[in-house]
């Protein structure tokens, strides 16, 4: 096998490049075969209303080759050519006969990219900052002097402005304001300022006064930071958090002794409200949903149901606050059942003008303004979005060279990306571990670049054990640079410094998603950028984004591959010397498949190594079954080319035994008994929806065990496949970890 540096290949010539000069009725016969096939690619899955033009050079016109028959979800039969070729180099102009790769037609055969008709759409904005200092507020000195000096904050931001005096006041609110405005002090300050405050010094042994949820651990996490900083000067009030893992026994002997300001999940709560006698709400004041629409998703429910009912036959009078950056029925589903005159506080009101002289919030008895929908999400000013079309065979190169391009090539880029599924994040970090990164590790045909920043890939998914998890959401947050792949478990409320890149390598199941995705950077007036890979036939999620007021601009696939051209490891032989050659799109595209040879030489370096690909593209069809029903027309399974996916796994042929039934099947047979009579997909998703929020008591969850980065994949169960079990097995809401 020829090393990855030294590949020598040809890609054969498209047929513009030689063509053949035909007359009379063979020219006509001609057309019409050329018009028939277009015909067929164009009713292929991933084919697009409209063509690109301009694009033959980049992405040939599909031609007759070598053809071999491959399966699609469709069932159909379809053409498509040999994947398997001996690839001949030519050096310095001297054609010789090189090794055989095996190795992929990566630009052959592919959905011709759409033009991407996007409507310019005006996004709803907020000023994040305001003039006014905290001292300008009613605070206690001690806890304004804290805000300063340990937090080194002065000025307040917009959401902070209103939310403060309102819950002062004793309000029960509904706050939304844009991702990374500073909702986590809003709510904060005003539990500690009023804690604090209170006649009868708070005793520890009083249990909890505030309840604060919020949908993931590492977010809990987050919040007990914040508030224990602010109660530095206040001793005597205990904060908590109840985050799951294996510190159930301490959780309990903490409970026992008393928490008065008490951060938790969901589920891990509800685990205490079940099992932990000592755990009461007599005294609660604050209770705050952070987070709120997603904690009231269909996969909280229950959970939710349960602390309320708890709460409420302990005390009645409290005040409710629930906060998000995006406002959806959910949320104002949760505020009829629990918020009591609640005001709205929503920053893009005041910035509208909307908001009463004072600068005060409006009351929720006024409707929202005209022209601002709830459905139209404000989105850090400073927040450049953008989207790619790439076809499914070109993902996993195209996704390689935009981490190169970024973390390899630029200075001190931090970036996460996102995926659909854990399966899916455990197999891209050992790939890219064992290709990009790492010379040891590096695959049959040879030795990988090595980089001019060091790349450093870390991973963060639901199915960790916490102790793992924690120690990377550590590592990422004092990073400088880097790359995180993770889940959805970081799309929330995760405040992690200096994010200049978020991929959505998978499309998120909703606007309201995409927009807590991207609000990991560019928070707090920083500046940050966002990339959103999209399928050909994908195209149209970006009309739905601006239908939600969410402007996106295109960055063409051939942009992102042509920095292959700058990494000498990925070169042809036939671009042996010529380095001052500019880079056109015939290198790009040799440079590409060099890339994905690498891949694929790794994937099928052994066979558990081919098998652990397989299962990552089945939990990847898995996922992308469960988009919700609303967005079918974009995401449907049936549109997914099989062989063409299985490409973006290092795979060379579409593995055979998968086919719609068979996932169907697989999926039925793993998910919860009790959800297969009830198989409205809105559960389906809800079971995606609710996998990072385990409370980590479940004892069949299978977790990835911290092991050795440069471990074997697919040596040990890693849990590729999300091992669930009928609730009643395990006493209470099985939750699948992604
Ligand atoms: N007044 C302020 N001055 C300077 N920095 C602030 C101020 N308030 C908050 N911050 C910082 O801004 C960052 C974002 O705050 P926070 O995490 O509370 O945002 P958020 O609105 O809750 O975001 P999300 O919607 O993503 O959860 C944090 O690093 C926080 O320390």
């Amino acid at each position: 096998m020829a090393a990855a540096g030294t590949l020598l290949l040809h890609v054969p010539e498209s047929p513009a490049a030689a063509p053949r000069t035909l007359s009379g009725p063979r020219q006509a016969q001609a057309r019409r075969q050329a018009e028939a096939t277009k015909r067929k690619h164009q009713a292929s899955s991933e084919a697009p209303p409209a063509k690109r033009r301009n694009e033959a050079s980049f992405l040939p016109a599909k031609k007759a080759a070598a053809k071999e028959t491959q399966r699609t979800f469709k069932g159909k039969a379809q053409k498509t050519f040999s994947l398997k070729k001996s690839l001949v180099g030519v050096s310095d102009g001297t054609r010789e006969q090189k090794p055989c790769v095996r190795t992929s037609s990566l630009f052959k055969n592919n959905p011709e990219i759409p033009e991407l008709h996007r409507p310019v759409v005006k996004q709803v904005q907020e000023k994040v900052f305001t003039s006014d200092a905290f001292h300008e507020l009613d605070l206690h000195p001690h806890l304004i002097s804290t805000i300063n000096t340990v937090l080194n904050m002065t000025s307040m931001t917009s959401v902070q402005k209103q939310s403060i005096p309102a819950l002062l006041e004793g309000r029960d609110a509904l706050v939304r304001s844009q991702t990374g405005s500073g909702k986590t002090l809003a709510y904060c300050i005003p539990v500690v300022q009023s804690l604090q405050a209170m006649k009868s010094k708070i005793q520890r042994s009083d249990g909890p006064y505030a309840l604060v949820l919020v949908p993931t651990r590492e977010l809990a996490l987050q919040s007990f930071n914040t508030v224990q900083k602010l109660l530095k000067p206040f001793t005597w009030i205990v904060p908590g958090v109840l985050m799951g893992g294996e510190r159930r026994k301490s959780e309990k002997a903490r409970l026992r002794k008393g928490v008065n300001i008490l951060i938790s999940t969901p589920g891990r709560l509800v685990d205490h409200i079940k099992s932990t006698k000592n755990i009461h709400f007599r005294r609660i004041q604050w209770l705050i949903l952070d987070e709120a629409d997603r904690i009231l998703d269909l996969g909280f429910e229950k959970d939710i149901t349960v602390i309320l009912n708890a709460i409420n036959a302990e005390c009645q009078k409290r005040q409710n606050v629930l906060l998000s950056a995006t406002l959806t029925e959910g949320v104002t589903r949760l505020a009829d059942i629990s918020l009591l005159n609640p005001v709205r506080i929503s920053v893009l009101d005041e910035h509208r003008g909307q908001s009463d002289p004072k600068g005060r919030a409006v009351p929720e008895a006024s409707p929202l303004p005209a022209g601002a929908e709830p459905d139209s999400f404000a989105i850090p000013e400073s927040l450049d979005q953008h989207v790619t079309l790439v076809p499914s065979k070109l993902r996993l190169v195209s996704l390689a060279a935009f981490i190169l391009q970024q973390c390899k090539f630029e200075k001190d880029q931090k970036m996460i990306v996102f995926f659909s599924s854990c399966e899916l994040v455990e197999f891209h970090y050992h790939l890219f571990l064992q290709t990009l990164q790492s010379r040891s590790g590096a695959p049959a045909s040879g030795p990988l670049p090595s980089a001019s920043t060091p790349l450093k890939f870390l991973r963060l998914h639901g199915n960790m054990e916490q102790e793992e998890r924690t120690a990377v959401f550590e590592e990422f947050s004092h990073s400088k640079t880097g790359v995180l792949l993770c889940t959805d478990v970081a799309a929330r409320g995760l405040d992690l410094p200096q994010v200049t890149w978020i991929v959505q390598y998978n499309a998120p199941p909703s606007p309201a998603e995409y927009i807590h995705r991207i609000g990991r950077t560019a928070r707090i007036g920083c500046h940050g950028s966002s990339l959103l890979i999209l399928a050909p036939s994908e195209a149209e999620y970006v009309n739905l984004l601006a239908s939600h007021k969410i402007n996106i601009s295109e960055i063409k696939m051939e942009d992102i591959l042509s920095v292959l051209t700058r990494d000498d490891c990925f070169k042809g032989s036939r671009w042996g010397s010529q380095k001052s050659r500019a880079a056109g799109p015939q290198e790009i595209r040799e440079r590409a498949t060099v890339l994905q040879t690498v891949f694929e030489d790794y994937v099928h370096s052994s066979s558990r190594r081919v098998s652990w690909a397989k299962k990552a593209l089945q939990a990847f069809i898995r996922a992308y079954a469960t988009y919700p029903r609303e967005l079918k027309h974009i995401f449907h399974v049936r549109s997914l080319h099989l062989g063409h996916v299985a490409k973006s796994f290092g795979l060379r042929d579409a593995p055979q035994n998968l086919s719609v039934a068979a996932v169907k099947r697989r999926k039925a047979n793993l998910n919860r008994p009790d959800l297969h009579k009830k198989t409205q997909s809105k559960h389906r998703l809800a079971e995606i929806l609710h996998s990072e929020f385990s409370s980590g008591m479940e004892a069949s969850v299978a977790k990835v065990k911290k092991q050795n980065k440069h471990a074997e994949p697919g040596s040990q169960p890693r849990s590729t496949v999300c091992n669930r079990r009928p609730a009643s097995a395990v006493g209470k809401t099985e939750k699948c970890p992604q």
